[in-house]
C-alpha cells in the first residue's frame, strides 16, 4: 500500500497538469479569490458554470472561509458571458444540462451565504455582467472595459432572473434602457448608475475589492448573512419555483430558427473581427 502511494501521486500530479482547472482558488485568512480560467475569454459553458458553482459550494462548507472575490486569470476579460456555441445548433439534452447548470450557479452565488466580490478587470458581458451583479458588491477597472446585459443586441432575451437581478442592483428605468437597448457601459458610467460600486485604475481592482470585502466581513456574521437572504430570497424563489419552466422556455426559444440564425451572425462576425485582430 505504501509503495503504491509514490505512484497513485505521480498519477494525480500528471492528471493535474495536463487538466487546467477552469477555475483557481487561492485561500487567503478568511477569504478566498476564485479566479475563472477558461482561455480564452472565460466564456461559460456547462463545464465552466459547474465549476464555479462546486467551488462555491465548497467554499461555504470551508469553516475558516467566510468570503470570496470573484475574479478572472485574464486581466483583459472577467467572462464573456455565456458560451454562444452551447445555444448554437445544440443538442436539445445538453442545452437543457447547460441551462440547468447556469440557473445552479445563479442561484448558488446570489444566494451564498458568504460575502461576495467581484474584482471585474476586463469585459464584463451579459452572462458575465450576471456573475458580477450576483456579488455583493462590484470593483471595476477605468478605461476600456464594458459591462451590461447584451442580449438584445444579439437577437436573443435575457430570461426573467436576470433582469430581476438588475433590477434590483440599478432600479427598473435603469434596466429597462439597460437591457431594452442592450446597453454596455465603463466603469465610470455604471458607477453613476450603481451597477459598479467602485471604478478604479486596473492595478487596484484586486486591493480595493479586498477592502469592500473587509467591510462586509466587518459586520457580525448572523446578521449580515440573515440580511442578505431577506434582500434576495424572494427574487431566486420566484425562479426556484419555475426551474423546469423556465428550462423548457428556453430550450424552445433557443431552438427557434430566428434564434439559431441570430446566434449563427453573431458567431460568425465574432469570428471575422477575430481574424481581423490575428492578421493585424
Ligand atoms: C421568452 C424568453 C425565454 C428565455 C430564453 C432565454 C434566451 C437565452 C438568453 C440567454 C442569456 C444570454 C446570456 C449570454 O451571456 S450570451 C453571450 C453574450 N456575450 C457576448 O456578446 C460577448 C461576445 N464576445 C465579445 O464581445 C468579445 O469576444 C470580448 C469583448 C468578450 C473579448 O474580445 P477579444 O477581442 O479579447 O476576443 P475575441 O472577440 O477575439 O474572442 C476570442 C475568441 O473567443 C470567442 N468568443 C468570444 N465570446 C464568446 C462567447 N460568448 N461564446 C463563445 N465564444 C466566444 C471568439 O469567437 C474568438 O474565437 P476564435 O478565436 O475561435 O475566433
Amino acid at each position: 500500500m505504501l509503495r503504491c502511494l509514490p505512484t497513485f501521486r505521480a498519477r494525480a500530479a500528471r492528471a493535474m497538469s495536463t487538466t487546467p482547472s477552469l477555475v483557481q482558488i487561492e485561500k487567503k485568512d478568511n477569504y478566498a479569490i476564485v479566479r475563472l480560467s477558461r482561455a480564452p475569454v472565460n466564456s461559460l459553458n456547462m463545464e465552466l458554470l459547474q465549476a464555479i458553482d462546486e467551488a462555491v459550494q465548497s467554499l461555504e462548507q470551508d469553516k475558516n472561509i467566510k468570503g470570496m472575490i470573484l475574479s478572472s486569470t485574464n486581466p483583459k476579460i472577467f467572462s464573456a458571458g455565456l458560451d454562444i456555441t452551447e445555444m448554437y445548433q445544440p443538442k436539445t439534452k445538453r442545452l437543457r444540462e447547460f441551462w440547468r447548470a447556469f440557473q445552479n450557479t445563479y442561484l448558488r452565488l446570489y444566494t451564498t451565504p458568504l460575502a461576495t466580490v467581484a474584482a471585474i478587470e476586463g469585459h464584463s458581458p451579459a452572462g458575465g455582467c450576471l456573475l458580477a451583479m450576483c456579488c455583493d458588491s462590484r470593483v471595476m477597472s477605468l478605461g476600456g472595459p464594458l459591462i451590461g446585459l447584451n442580449e438584445t443586441k444579439l437577437g436573443i432575451v435575457a430570461p426573467f432572473w436576470m433582469r430581476d437581478v438588475m433590477v434590483n442592483t440599478i432600479g427598473h428605468r435603469e434596466t429597462e434602457k439597460m437591457l431594452g437597448l442592450g446597453l454596455q457601459v465603463n466603469a465610470l458610467r455604471g458607477k453613476e448608475i450603481g451597477l459598479i460600486d467602485e471604478a478604479v485604475p486596473v492595478e487596484q481592482v484586486h486591493s480595493v475589492a479586498e477592502k469592500l470585502l473587509l467591510e462586509w466581513l466587518s459586520i457580525p456574521s448572523s446578521a449580515r448573512k440573515l440580511t442578505k437572504a431577506m434582500m434576495r430570497d424572494e427574487t431566486a424563489q420566484k425562479l426556484r419555483s419555475r426551474l423546469d419552466e423556465d428550462r423548457s422556455n428556453f430550450v424552445d426559444f433557443c431552438e427557434t430558427d430566428k434564434v439559431q440564425s441570430a446566434l449563427a451572425g453573431y458567431l460568425a462576425a465574432l469570428k471575422k473581427k477575430a481574424e481581423a485582430k490575428a492578421a493585424k
